[in-house]
């Protein structure tokens, strides 16, 4: 079995042994341009179009992260690059979800605790307390309920805040309050106190965050963008958070990456920023459950993790 890797960042090494070591008789190699020898497999990330094209006789791409915009992207420019009936897998999971969940747990106890508020204070040396937040006034919606996004909801529903979700299709989420399709999202959006945006990028939900969403929010919003900078129109936040709609945001993925030194965002009060690291691939983990799709499809088994092209994600 032949495996061809490329990832612009990653230590290529831990990559080639690691996928080695979960699968002793494969030969896996760093693909090079120029190298259109025989390949089985490919563990790609902003893989160059020749790498892929013209490779009838691949049995999978694996792209290395939960998110495949910009493979999907590429091949929508370059149709030819992913052979006609070569399926796409991405990550599900492979330790994102925790991550996730970590993150969205600790901003979402620091507004509701009113953190925020006494950081602001505290600028101010006021000694001074504030009335607490009751929990039946902060429902949290989660836009996207998929792997990550309903494991979020889950972790936040623990903590005993009403938790509601939104997708494509009803889910059956214990304790979780689910609205589906374009039809519910108004319904869904309507007393939500704090937003965490976990979809996908695709044409449908590009921008989905903008004036008009932010409106039907409940007072005194939070906003949490997790998922792709395309979701949120920044100037819509800007104002949402100018008229005090919303309170405050923590956002994790930008339109532009790197965030560009003069972008506003970076000197609001309210705006919280971390660079693109919500969720980061784990290596060990992703590699055991690249290797264990690998044994499925030679074995002829239906795995897990296949893209969707219809859908675009
Ligand atoms: N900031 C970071 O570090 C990371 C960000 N991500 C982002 O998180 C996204 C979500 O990842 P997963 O949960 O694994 O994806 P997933 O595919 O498991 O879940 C996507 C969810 O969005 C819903 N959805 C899709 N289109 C919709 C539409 N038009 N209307 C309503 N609902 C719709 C689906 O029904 C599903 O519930 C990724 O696509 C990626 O962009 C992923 C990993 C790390
Ligand atoms: O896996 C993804 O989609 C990411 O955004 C990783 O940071």
């Amino acid at each position: 079995m032949e495996i061809i890797f490329h990832h612009p960042t990653f230590d290529t090494q831990t990559w080639l042994e690691g996928m080695q070591q979960q699968l002793p008789g494969a030969n896996v190699r760093q693909w090079h341009p120029g190298d259109n020898q025989p390949a089985d497999y490919a563990l790609v990330w902003h893989p160059p179009v020749e790498m892929l094209s013209g490779r009838q006789t691949l049995k999978g791409v694996f792209a290395l992260g939960a998110g495949v915009d910009s493979i999907l992207s590429k091949l929508q420019a370059h149709p030819d690059m992913l052979p006609n009936g070569v399926p796409l897998f991405r990550l599900e999971d492979t330790g994102m979800a925790l991550q996730m969940q970590e993150y969205a747990v600790s901003q979402v106890l620091h507004w509701f605790r009113r953190f925020d508020d006494y950081q602001a204070l505290k600028q101010q040396a006021k000694w001074q307390p504030l009335e607490d937040y009751r929990r039946e006034d902060f429902t949290i919606g989660v836009l996207g309920a998929g792997v990550l996004g309903g494991k979020v909801a889950e972790s936040l529903a623990a903590w005993g805040f009403p938790v509601r979700c939104w997708s494509r299709s009803k889910k059956d989420y214990p304790g979780i309050t689910s609205f589906a399709g374009d039809e519910q999202l108004s319904d869904f959006l309507s007393g939500t106190r704090v937003l965490i945006n976990l979809l996908p990028n695709t044409p449908q939900t590009v921008g989905i965050i903008n004036s008009r969403l932010l409106n039907q929010l409940a007072d005194e919003a939070f906003v949490m963008n997790l998922a792709r900078g395309v979701h949120l129109v920044e100037s819509d936040l800007l104002a949402a958070l100018e008229s005090g709609k919303v309170k405050g945001a923590m956002l994790d993925v930008f339109a532009q990456e790197p965030l560009p030194s003069n972008s506003p965002l970076w000197k609001h009060p309210r705006i919280a920023i971390t660079p693109h690291l919500a969720a980061v691939t784990r290596p060990q983990e992703a590699m055991e459950y690249i290797a264990k799709t690998i044994r499925q499809i030679e074995n002829g088994e239906n795995p897990g993790g296949q893209v969707s092209l219809h859908h675009g994600y």
